[in-house]
């Protein structure tokens, strides 16, 4: 008996207009797992994440979350939580008013969000109005939406945005323990010491295409992730001094 993966994306291709966001990407992930998708601002992570959960329609290619499509999905928050955007908060609502809003929406209990509360560390802060948290908390509240339906599968975009290094070591044991539970993770992330730390398995992303995917540890044996990231990716902001004019009064 074949079993699918967790996740398949597979040719993956999508433009809005002239822009072609993804042209094609295929990776997949396993449970037990966490997978960073890594590449440069607008290689088309988001866009490819966004297609995998219903959000966008591929123009060809598959996205598919354990050989069904997102759509496909009876009780899509049982099996898989996402956070695309820590934004769309409601600033007058408490943490607990936006989980209990989800929680009446999937039929989890309110035990449920005070454990997820508590499990994101936003217990003390429960019942003050978003409006007053930080990312940090906004990240933490919407990683425990994702958590409520006691998802398999986490898809999480940027996920140590905003947080302090105390909130990313959280997160990192967060996703460990949740992967070590069998659970399967796909992050995005820019932080490639993040990512080194993190992830079982990395995708570099460019320009739309997956370029690269496999086991960390495999990938790395010769040189670190900065380095394999590097010589795979075509943008780099950081000026050289052969192509950086110094001008001297500033140095004065
Ligand atoms: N709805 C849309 N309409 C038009 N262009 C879009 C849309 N969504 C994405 N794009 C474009 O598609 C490309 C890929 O965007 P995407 O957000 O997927 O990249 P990304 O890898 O997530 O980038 P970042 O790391 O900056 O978040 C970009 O050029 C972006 O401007």
């Amino acid at each position: 008996m074949t079993t699918s993966p967790a996740i398949q994306i597979s040719s993956l291709a999508r433009s809005f207009g002239s822009t072609q966001a993804v042209a094609e990407v295929s990776f997949s992930a396993e449970p037990g797992r966490v997978l960073a998708l890594l590449g440069p601002n607008g290689a088309g992570k988001t866009t490819t994440m966004r297609m995998l959960l219903g959000l966008v329609r591929p123009d060809s290619g598959h996205a598919l979350i354990e050989g069904l499509s997102y759509a496909e999905i009876h009780n899509p928050a049982g099996r898989i939580g996402a956070v695309l955007d820590a934004g769309g908060l409601h600033p007058d609502r408490t943490a607990r008013q936006h989980l209990a809003i989800t929680a009446a929406m999937i039929g989890a209990t309110p035990e449920r969000v005070s454990q997820m509360l508590q499990e994101v560390g936003l217990a003390e802060a429960a019942d003050r109005a978003v409006r007053g948290y930080s990312l940090g908390m906004r990240q933490r509240l919407a990683l425990a939406n994702a958590l409520l339906g006691e998802p398999t599968i986490l898809v999480l975009d940027e996920p140590a945005n905003g947080l302090d290094p105390a909130g990313i070591r959280w997160l990192r044991q967060h996703l460990r323990g949740f992967a070590a539970r069998g659970g399967t993770v796909l992050i995005s992330t820019h932080v490639l010491s993040e990512a080194a730390l993190v992830a079982d398995d990395v995708v570099i992303i460019d320009r739309g295409r997956s370029l690269l995917s496999g086991a960390l540890d495999q990938l790395t044996t010769d040189r670190d992730l900065e380095q394999l990231y590097l010589s795979m990716t075509s943008t780099s902001t950081t000026p050289t001094l052969d192509d950086t004019t110094i001008d001297q009064e500033t140095l004065r």
